[in-house]
């Protein structure tokens, strides 16, 4: 039997937020191509780090962390230009009453963690203890005044918080809001080392991503009717927040990266990104 190289191991975020790539690397045939692994984003951006995973999503600081490793995939991203209705501060007062507050930072994310720092320290001035902790609102609550969530759970949040007389600030908007410019929360990247064995593996992985978010773009409502059958979220919901998330890495967004870039570093939180950066994979 010839040797065979093994399929791209791929990283998939256990999110609706990244369903819809899902969805059309299943209707394309191109999922058969690819060792897929669904986890947490904070998961994939370690094993993608520790070359456990070949190429996937990773938390935009995670990225920054380690762009010497790794190039990004042109045009992917999860992001949004304005409110994502999914990376939320929940809290029982004003973002401006927390000075001296505790805050729950949730563990699956550090890119939505680090940019409600980032605001409440630059933006409202204020100082709160901050802590990790589980991403379970109630729990966060019982220790905390605030809890930082991403993912789906946040999205509930965003519906349920209201109604528990608690505040919900979207760190989409907040920081369209205080930039002008658009928030990227994930990238795709590959490792360095892989790219340069297997181009044309990545070159077909991202046109299979590229071509699957087109097609997910074009069927928006289907995918929302599909995945409302599993989940506890209305079609109608779904179809807003997949119109709310931000697919693509174009120049606004590349600013918007670059603009949090900046600022992570200046509070030594990332190396700065080299001059021209970040680095992109060239089919
Ligand atoms: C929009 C989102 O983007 C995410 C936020 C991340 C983070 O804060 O580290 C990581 C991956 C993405 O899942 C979300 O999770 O809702």
């Amino acid at each position: 039997m010839a040797d065979r190289i093994a399929r791209p191991r791929v990283g998939h975020i256990q999110f609706l937020n990244c369903l819809p790539i899902y969805w059309g690397l299943m209707r394309s045939g191109a999922l058969l191509d690819v060792d897929l692994h669904k986890d947490s984003p904070d998961r994939l951006s370690a094993a993608l780090v520790a070359g456990d995973l070949d190429i996937g999503p990773i938390s935009h600081v995670e990225y920054l962390r380690h762009a010497d490793e790794l190039l990004l995939l042109p045009d992917l991203a999860v992001g949004s230009d304005g409110p994502v209705l999914s990376v939320n501060v929940v809290s029982t007062r004003p973002l401006g009453d927390l000075d001296g507050a505790r805050v729950a930072l949730g563990s699956t994310s550090r890119t939505g963690v680090l940019l409600a720092r980032l605001l409440l320290g630059e933006r409202y001035g204020v100082h709160p203890e901050y802590f990790r902790c589980p991403p379970d609102l109630t729990q966060m609550l019982l220790e905390a005044d605030a809890g930082v969530l991403i993912g789906d759970v946040a999205l509930r949040a965003l519906y349920e918080a209201p109604r528990k007389g608690l505040e919900v600030t979207d760190l989409g908007q907040a920081w369209r809001e205080w930039t002008g410019l658009p928030m990227v929360f994930a990238v795709w990247a590959v490792r360095r080392d892989f790219a340069a064995a297997h181009p044309g593996l990545v070159k077909e992985v991202h046109e299979a991503f590229l071509r699957s978010r087109d097609l997910c773009l074009a069927e928006l409502d289907q995918v929302a009717e599909a995945a409302a059958r599993w989940e506890p979220f209305d079609a109608a919901t779904l179809a807003t927040y997949f119109r709310a998330l931000d697919f693509s890495l174009g120049e606004r967004q590349v600013a918007g990266l670059r603009e949090f870039a900046r600022r992570a570093t200046a509070i030594g939180e990332a190396p700065a990104l080299p001059a021209g950066g970040p680095e992109f994979f060239q089919g």
